[in-house]
């Protein structure tokens, strides 16, 4: 028997969660959506659930980044492995994070970043740069919380253009990305739209000049032409889809661009539909003390409302996560090593004790969600396959099935077990293991000669109110040997010095054109209550990789500048010193419920 429409309406809603949301309104406010892409095979993506001005945050706070370091030293020797995650890092000097390590830094950001999808020719989103934050003053004097978590947050995504609400969201992931990405096709890149649009114009030239012959001619020349040339290689042929709709546009004279965004382009009801809201949850310093940051409702959500979808990256076998001695490495076969510890990224992954199998999610904020047992509000639940990235076959495929798969195929959601009231924090059990092993952590947790540590956060924090010390200053009074002063170049050259000189101000238009090197302070002088400095910088080594924004070459070997202010200045934690490198640090993966982990994929028994 047909429904009626207030009862399809209904089903549509309650279908959302687990039947028993009773209201749209949380829907209704929804600015941004995940959903499948408009881009043929490009999985999920990002949509605007309202109209954007140019340069108006999409989110109400920035995203998550999760250093993953020295990730191919310490997997040395193990052979060929699949890391899905390179599809989902970026590379973590050019996030600000080169400090850290030595050797190499990669950044997931399984933020706003990682859900979006790119084309080159639609970018309108910009995304900014991580800042470094300890949360609640923490310090691993006393804080068995430090370490456990990314202190790289609040990565920012805003409309670099002015977008029209249902729009799809595409993010920049550079030339270079789709370039060693051949198995993807021929993606066009940087103006490959406007080359593909005018190679068009001169067929309809073509087709204009001979008006004699059947226009259905034409329309077959045409693909043949597209089908029969070098296809596969062809930048600007990829770009068409070939589709009666598309063809019919572009003869009334609309580019490809116009074409992709109008395609590009969703009703609300279509969003509703097939898609879940990302942006319910924002980031904010957790009620949970040790815990560091957490996710808080954004407004009012129903019981039974989708809080967040859980798009999932697999790690089929969580070994690869595993970190050993330094020496060990070099001197000792893969499964004779010492293993120190896991890279941070195993707590942002949920998992099983009894299986290498991690699946670690990705999308908005959804990374910050923090374990409570008795304040739990949200729970697990494999996704509904209509709204979203999840095969549930695959839930009944051995884990080595995934072994050579560079896609993502499992989505969990997250659903309210009760009604949740804005700003509350969202709250889930993490499992009665995580438990034990947190509880166990905090009773041994003890850092040797930890009360003197001073990280380049606390210093940094006494930015207004400590004038830094010189070179001479610091042969009595030094700075902690873990960490380095830099200095700003691209601050410095790109102000404006005679308004600086008057005004003492300094308008930034942007804090991602950074450019930091290693400077001493020689002096300093107060001008107007304002300290600034005289500054010695040297030249760093060569940079060899692509993404250093200067060439290095390009800074003077021995640069001096005076009246420096503060704000160029900043200091770093020396390589390997700060909290995530500490060995006592808690690592465990969040657990998934046994009524929901598939028993083809227990693999594993804990000794
Ligand atoms: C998925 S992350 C959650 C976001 C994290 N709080 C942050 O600031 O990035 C999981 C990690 O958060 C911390 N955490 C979550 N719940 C906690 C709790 N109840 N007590 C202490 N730490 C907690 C632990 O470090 C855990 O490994």
């Amino acid at each position: 028997k047909p429904k009626t429409k207030t009862q399809q309406q209904d089903s549509a809603v309650c279908s959302e969660g687990d039947g028993t949301c009773s209201s749209t309104r949380h829907l209704e406010e929804c600015g941004i959506w995940l959903a499948p892409s408009s881009l043929p095979g490009a999985g999920l993506g990002m949509y605007a659930g309202r109209d954007f001005a140019k340069k108006e945050p999409l989110q109400e706070t920035g995203d998550i980044v999760i250093p993953i370091v020295d990730i191919m030293m310490h997997q040395r020797g193990r052979g060929r492995w699949v890391f899905v995650w390179d599809e989902y890092t970026w590379n973590g000097k050019s996030l600000g994070l080169g400090h850290e390590v030595i050797k190499e830094i990669n950044a997931a950001s399984p933020g706003f970043g990682s859900a979006a999808n790119s084309f080159l020719d639609l970018v309108n989103v910009d995304e900014g740069d991580p800042i470094n934050t300890m949360p609640s003053g923490l310090h691993r004097s006393r804080d068995p919380g430090v370490g456990a978590f990314s202190t790289y947050n609040d990565r920012r995504s805003t409309a670099k253009v002015k977008i029209k609400s249902g729009q799809e969201l595409f993010v920049n992931y550079g030339q270079h990305w789709f370039e060693q990405r051949i198995r993807l096709g021929p993606i066009p890149l940087r103006r490959g739209l406007k080359q593909s649009t005018n190679l068009y114009r001169r067929f309809q030239m073509f087709r204009d000049k001979n008006p004699q012959v059947d226009s259905k001619v034409f329309g077959a020349l045409w693909e043949e032409f597209v089908k029969h040339t070098v296809y596969n290689e062809s930048r600007i042929l990829g770009a068409f889809y070939n589709t009666p709709s598309e063809l019919e546009m572009l003869d009334r004279n609309m580019t490809l661009k116009q074409i992709r965004v109008h395609e590009g382009t969703r009703t609300k009801q279509w969003l509703f539909d097939h898609g879940t809201c990302a942006d319910h949850i924002r980031a904010d310093v957790s009620t949970i003390r040790q815990a560091g940051r957490g996710a808080f409702a954004t407004r009012d959500l129903p019981n039974g409302a989708i809080v967040s979808s859980l798009p999932l990256i697999q790690i089929i076998n969580k070994n690869v996560l595993e970190m050993y001695e330094l020496k060990d490495i070099k001197t000792r076969k893969l499964e004779q090593r010492r293993r120190v510890g896991y890279q941070l990224l195993l707590n942002y992954c949920y998992g099983h004790v009894n299986s290498t199998m991690l699946l670690c999610p990705y999308g908005p904020i959804v990374n910050m969600v923090n374990h409570n047992q008795t304040r739990a509000n949200v729970k697990l639940r494999w996704s509904d396959p209509e709204r979203g990235n999840h095969e549930p076959g695959m839930l009944q495929q051995p884990i080595d099935t995934f072994s050579e798969d560079r896609t993502t195929k499992l989505s969990m959601d997250l659903v309210a077990i009760r009604d949740i009231k804005k700003d509350e924090e969202i709250l889930l059990d993490y499992g009665d293991d995580w438990e034990k092993a947190w509880q166990e952590h905090v009773k041994s947790w003890n850092i040797t000669d930890a009360d003197k540590y001073i990280s380049a956060f606390m210093l940094n924090q006494e930015e207004n109110t400590t004038s830094l010390r010189t070179e001479f200053e610091q042969l009595s009074d030094p700075y902690p040997g873990n960490v380095n002063l830099e200095c700003d170049l691209n601050i410095w050259e790109g102000i404006n010095k005679t308004l600086f000189n008057t005004t003492l101000v300094i308008n930034i238009t942007s804090t991602d054109d950074w450019e930091y090197y290693p400077c001493e302070v020689l002096r300093r002088r107060v001008v107007n209550g304002t300290t600034l400095y005289t500054i010695s910088m040297t030249r760093p080594p060569k940079e060899k990789k692509k993404d250093i924004k200067v060439p290095a070459d390009s800074v003077p070997k021995n640069l001096k500048l005076s009246d420096v202010p503060r704000m160029a200045m900043r200091f770093t934690d020396r390589p390997y010193t700060s909290d995530m490198f500490l060995k006592e640090a808690f690592r465990h993966h969040i657990g998934i419920p046994d009524s929901m982990f598939p028993l083809e994929w227990m693999n594993y028994s804990p000794i």
